[in-house]
């Protein structure tokens, strides 16, 4: 028995700090301006912290993120890795939301190969369950959540004007007839597990400057690039919001350890009740849920280091491992009226 346990510790050793052929792991996420999406990461990384992940946070951040908001990132346990902007050519259509242009510098998260595999959370992520064991997924592919074409933000597409949501294809039929195949399925590229790769980054940087922007910037650009190679995981590792009011029967909250504030108005830090939606119980409890984590001084990293009990990596990821394989998230679903 004696024996096993060693194996096993051995194992988990090498998986908490390097995967079985010596690379690293990370959690990413990107920071641009001088706005209060920097609350959106401490978030982030308390989220992480609570749940015990074993992984950094790096936080790619543009030249415009004032020095401000590195230091409160630094204090909270953040790694900073500076990006300079990825420049698309120009939008002649323009883009669903104006700020879009700046999302194209997650492409700089391609040239991080100083790890083996990173998981890319938007800012406005918070992970209520532990979700380390996804970096143990097959390599080779970009693994992320199917969006829905839903919301007002897709009225420019085919999906939105005839009703058709990969969601839910059995409510509007895709017309082959008229308008040929349906469109591959898309992801949402707030969340996204892939690996770094040098020869992938210089292509995408080149491939990008021979594309035509689109309404969802680098999202579409990124569906394009990788169509061959995405493997679709379950909502329950990014819940795009408008998924509980578009497709309510595809979402149990008991299940979900990642929630994306991306619907208009759900930005915790700047939540607003009046926008559409926005008035709905769920709603309310899930941005409740992420100030709570917020507000949370235990979770601030210069206490969170002096409190944790001195577990040793193998122990934090047998853990973090056990509380992955519960149903964590009965903390987040509605109380019962
Ligand atoms: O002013 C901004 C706008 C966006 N972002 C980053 O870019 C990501 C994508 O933007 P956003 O989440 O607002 O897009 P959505 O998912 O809501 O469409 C954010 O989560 C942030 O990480 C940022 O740092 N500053
Ligand atoms: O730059 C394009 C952005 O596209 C995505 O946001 C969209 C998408 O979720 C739609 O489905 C919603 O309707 C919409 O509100 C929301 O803004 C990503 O979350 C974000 O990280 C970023 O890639
Ligand atoms: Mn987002």
């Amino acid at each position: 028995m004696a024996a096993m346990n060693m194996a096993l510790e051995k194992k988990i050793e090498t998986d908490v700090t390097l995967n079985a052929n010596g690379g690293k792991r990370a959690y990413v996420t990107f920071l641009a301006g001088n706005k209060d999406y920097w609350m959106g990461v401490v978030g982030l990384a308390k989220g992480l912290r609570k749940v015990k992940s074993v992984y950094p946070l790096v936080v790619a951040c543009l030249p415009d993120v004032p020095e401000e908001h590195r230091q409160i990132l630094v204090a909270q346990g953040c790694i900073i890795r500076e990006i300079e902007p990825v420049i698309p050519p120009e939008n002649l259509i323009g883009y669903s939301m104006a700020y879009f242009v700046l999302n194209y510098s997650k492409l700089r998260i391609w040239e991080f190969v100083e790890y083996e595999k990173v998981m890319y959370l938007d800012g406005d992520i918070q992970v209520f369950g532990n979700i380390d064991h996804l970096f143990d997924t097959p390599s080779g592919y970009l693994y992320a959540v199917k969006d829905c074409f839903c919301e007002i933000s897709w009225c420019n597409t085919t999906q939105y004007q005839i009703g058709y949501c990969q969601q839910s294809p059995e409510k509007v039929t895709w017309p082959v007839e008229t308008l040929g195949s349906p469109p591959p399925t898309y992801f949402n590229a707030g969340m996204l597990l892939f690996e770094p790769n040098l020869v992938v980054y210089e292509d995408l940087l080149r491939v990008v400057q021979i594309t035509t922007p689109t309404y969802f910037a680098e999202q579409d650009f990124l569906n394009m690039y990788f169509r061959d190679t995405y493997k679709p995981i379950p909502s329950t590792y990014n819940l795009v919001l408008a998924m509980l009011w578009r497709h309510p029967e595809h979402i149990d909250l008991n299940q979900i350890r990642v929630v994306h504030y991306c619907a208009n108005g759900s930005k915790p830090w700047k939540y607003d009740e009046t926008e559409e939606h926005m008035e709905r119980e769920d709603i309310k409890m899930l941005v409740k849920k992420w100030w709570e984590i917020y507000e949370d001084p235990s979770l601030d990293y210069k206490n969170f280091m002096e409190t944790e009990p001195k577990l040793n990596p193998i122990a934090t990821a047998v853990l973090a491992s056990k509380e992955s394989d519960g149903d964590v998230l009965t903390s987040l679903a509605p109380s019962a009226a």
